[in-house]
């Protein structure tokens, strides 16, 4: 991470930050959480463009096919439980140094979502709803003109990749095991993200 000087502010972004043990004490925490069963397919389907030959999401996501049992030491599940994680992070910062941005609202209203994290930077909302505008084609929402340059600007290919086909069963046994720790999520943020 870059030195900061003063009335600078140093922005650094990785979803594994959320999980590991190294953090400075006097930062801001944004997080953006989205669905964690949409997340764990979404990770899923970025390890297999890495990696074709891995096997299929419900051979890693179960211990056990019949009986159901979830593989929680599989990353693409763990990360996905967001309350245990956050009870971990809650154990060294207050609540109030964290921001939870909605990862499906980052997509329907980033307007709005950029709005909060600015406020929570004790910035002045400089990004509004006239940077962005909706790509068909991108299927996202896309920055209409980026300082410095004439031309639109959307997140490279590898964010939005379509999802493999997941079988509806899976998905369902994954969103019955994430159920309690959503809801206990819910709870401890003050938020209520609607996963379910
Ligand atoms: N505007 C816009 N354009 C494209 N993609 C968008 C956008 N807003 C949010 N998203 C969602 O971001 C997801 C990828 O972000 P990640 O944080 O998982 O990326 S990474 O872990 O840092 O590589 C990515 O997940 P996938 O859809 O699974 O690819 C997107 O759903």
């Amino acid at each position: 991470m870059p030195r900061t000087l003063d009335g600078q502010i140093t922005m650094e972004k990785t979803p594994s930050y959320f999980i590991t043990r190294e953090a400075p004490r006097s930062t801001k925490l944004i997080v953006v959480v989205r669905d964690p069963v949409t997340r764990a397919v979404s990770d899923y389907t970025q390890t297999l463009t890495k990696n074709p030959g891995l096997p299929s999401f419900q051979n890693l996501a179960f211990k056990n096919s019949t009986t159901g049992l979830i593989d929680t030491s599989w990353s693409a599940v763990r990360i996905g439980i967001y309350a245990k994680h956050l009870e971990n992070w809650l154990r060294y910062f207050p609540l109030t140094q964290f921001l939870f941005v909605s990862g499906e609202k980052l997509v329907t209203d980033p307007a709005g979502e950029m709005g909060r994290v600015q406020d929570f930077l004790g910035l002045k909302r400089v990004v509004t709803n006239k940077h962005f505008y909706f790509n068909q084609t991108k299927g996202f929402p896309c920055l209409k003109k980026p300082e410095g340059s004439s031309r639109p600007r959307c997140l490279g290919k590898s964010k939005g990749r379509p999802h493999p086909h997941i079988p509806a069963d899976v998905l369902h046994r994954l969103r019955d095991f994430y159920r309690p720790f959503n809801m206990k999520f819910y709870q401890m943020t003050g938020q209520d993200f609607g996963w379910d």
